[in-house]
């Protein structure tokens, strides 16, 4: 996938702006959320796995928040399963204009849909698979709740749904300690302290983390009754649901 290296936030800023993924965010994005995201690599092959696993023949699979469309260029390199539809989505036209080029760079018998739109007025429906990668922690804590049951609605019988997140502890301890492994991870990477800093400022407003508890708690109040998390690194997390 193409990709410039991320120095958005290289230089200071007397005023950093709120986090958007504009046309300069979706430039650099591969680059920056493997940098930024210990874990990445992993959580979208394995995305792919699961696909092979749970998708039906004749359903359709959603990836909320899309972006650059990796999380569906890996389903649709994993899954067999015949007449199936993915359908993508993302409100950042930037995102999609990149994602479109690069799924026409490989061909496939699994079609695409990329909707420019808000997940929020998605009618799910027929779905085998839905995947939140890293997406519902941007969205207003009171609209989690209704995307979830909403989803939960769409998926058919034994569907997965796929929730990556970053997460909040209410452990004070735990939270200093994780944060500070993944800030080192972020050094080890190559970022900057004052870009370290001025990216934390820019999502301070942005990007909400739930707790893992909260996330428990909505999946069984919009109607899971199967849950788990299947991967952690230090505040980076990735649970799986079915109904
Ligand atoms: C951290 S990125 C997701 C990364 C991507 N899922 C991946 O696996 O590479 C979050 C994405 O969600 C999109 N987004 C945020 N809020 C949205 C909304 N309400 N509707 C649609 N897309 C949204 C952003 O434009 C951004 O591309
Ligand atoms: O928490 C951070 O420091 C991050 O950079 C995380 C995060 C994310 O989780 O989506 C935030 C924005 C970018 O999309 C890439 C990574």
């Amino acid at each position: 996938m193409n990709s410039e290296l991320d120095n958005i936030y290289a230089t200071a800023n007397s005023q950093v702006a709120d986090f958007v993924f504009d046309k300069k965010v979706a430039g650099v994005f591969n680059d920056m959320i493997r940098r930024s995201v210990p874990g990445y690599g992993q959580i979208i092959n394995t995305i792919g796995d699961f696909a092979k696993s749970f998708v039906t023949e004749n359903s359709n699979i959603y990836d909320l928040g899309c972006s650059l469309g990796s999380a569906t260029l890996s389903i649709r390199r994993q899954i067999e399963q015949r007449n199936c539809k993915i359908i993508a989505v993302d409100n950042s036209e930037s995102m999609i204009q990149r994602c479109n080029e690069n799924l026409s760079a490989y061909v496939s018998d699994t079609q695409v849909e990329l909707i420019c739109g808000d997940i929020r007025d998605i009618a799910f429906e027929n779905a085998s698979m839905v995947v939140l990668n890293f997406t519902l922690q941007f969205l207003p804590v009171a609209d989690r709740n209704a995307l979830i049951t909403s989803i939960y609605q769409g998926l058919l019988p034994g569907g997965i749904l796929v929730l990556s997140e970053k997460l909040r502890f209410e452990d004070e301890t735990i939270q200093q300690l994780l944060d500070k492994h993944h800030l080192d991870f972020k050094r080890a990477n190559g970022y900057s302290e004052l870009e370290i800093s001025q990216k934390r400022s820019a999502l301070e407003n942005v990007m909400r983390p739930d707790t893992l508890t909260h996330h428990t708690k909505r999946f069984t109040e919009c109607g899971f009754s199967h849950s788990s998390v299947w991967f952690q690194c230090f505040n980076f997390a990735s649970m799986v649901a079915v109904k």
